[in-house]
């Protein structure tokens, strides 16, 4: 059951053809405040394609894409949204409150010092604020990309596969943070491939070939399909065949 209240991102009727493929078709999904909202899927299911379409930098054959009231993309929701990518965003010759400096800066963030102070108590990196970015550990530069997509305070982030070849030990303390995020109101779109960290998610989003298989909390999943994993819950609603 999709529901509008307190809803940052819906997404109706989304078709979306990459080259010879259907990427996206017919796809419904809702992202609320608040929450973390997960989206899984096998390689190639389309996770990356809605990603590009919430951001508005994807072209859509058919549906909408409307994020906090306005058509994914447009100039007003620059600074409502962040995006963290797989890839690093920072720039490795500067620190990382130089980084973060910067960035506040090109968004024109009010008060640099405060926000950049702010989303480094985020991401627990306080420590490593005067260090060369290059210099960081693979999960400390993770959070740096996180910490730059946190500056002035959007209402959604997207995080597209952030935990991809992080131990579980980091991995789990970057969940620990997303949950952060979402207590404080902000609404988070987390890929995933990997689907034992669905349970991780207040709302999950699951995609196969283009379409939605299913959504709803994991423990709804669970009851629906009658199993005791999200995996398990995935290929059950594969074997079915059901559609949302
Ligand atoms: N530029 C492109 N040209 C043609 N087909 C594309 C292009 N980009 C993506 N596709 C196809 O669109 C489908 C969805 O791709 P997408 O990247 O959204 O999947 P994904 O779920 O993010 O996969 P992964 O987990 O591997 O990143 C795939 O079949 C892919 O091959």
């Amino acid at each position: 059951m999709v529901t509008t209240a307190g809803s940052v991102v819906q997404v109706r009727g989304l078709r979306v053809i990459r080259g010879p493929t259907t990427a996206l078709d017919g796809v419904d999904v809702t992202v609320a405040e608040g929450l973390i909202t997960g989206l899984l899927g096998p390689s190639g299911s389309g996770k990356t394609t809605l990603i590009r379409s919430i951001l508005g930098v994807q072209v859509t054959a058919a549906g909408s894409v409307t994020v906090l009231g306005h058509p994914a993309g447009s100039a007003p929701l620059r600074r409502e949204v962040g995006y963290v990518t797989q890839a690093p965003s920072v720039y490795p010759d500067l620190t990382v409150a130089e980084n973060l400096q910067y960035f506040a800066r090109v968004l024109g963030v009010a008060d640099v010092r405060a926000d950049t102070d702010r989303v480094l108590e985020v991401v627990d990196l306080g420590p490593q604020r005067r260090q060369l970015t290059a210099t960081l550990s693979g999960g400390e530069a993770s959070r740096v990309n996180l910490a730059a997509a946190l500056l002035g305070r959007p209402r959604l982030v997207v995080l597209d596969e952030p935990t991809v070849g992080l131990d579980p030990v980091l991995r789990d303390s970057l969940w620990h943070t997303f949950a952060q995020i979402a207590a404080s109101g902000t609404a988070v779109l987390v890929s995933s491939h990997v689907m034992d960290e669905a349970v991780r998610c207040d709302r999950l989003v699951l995609l196969r070939a283009g379409r939605v298989l299913a959504q709803g909390t994991p423990a709804d999943l669970l009851t629906r399909t009658g199993t005791d994993s999200a995996e398990q819950a995935f290929l059950a609603l594969v074997r079915e065949g059901r559609t949302p």
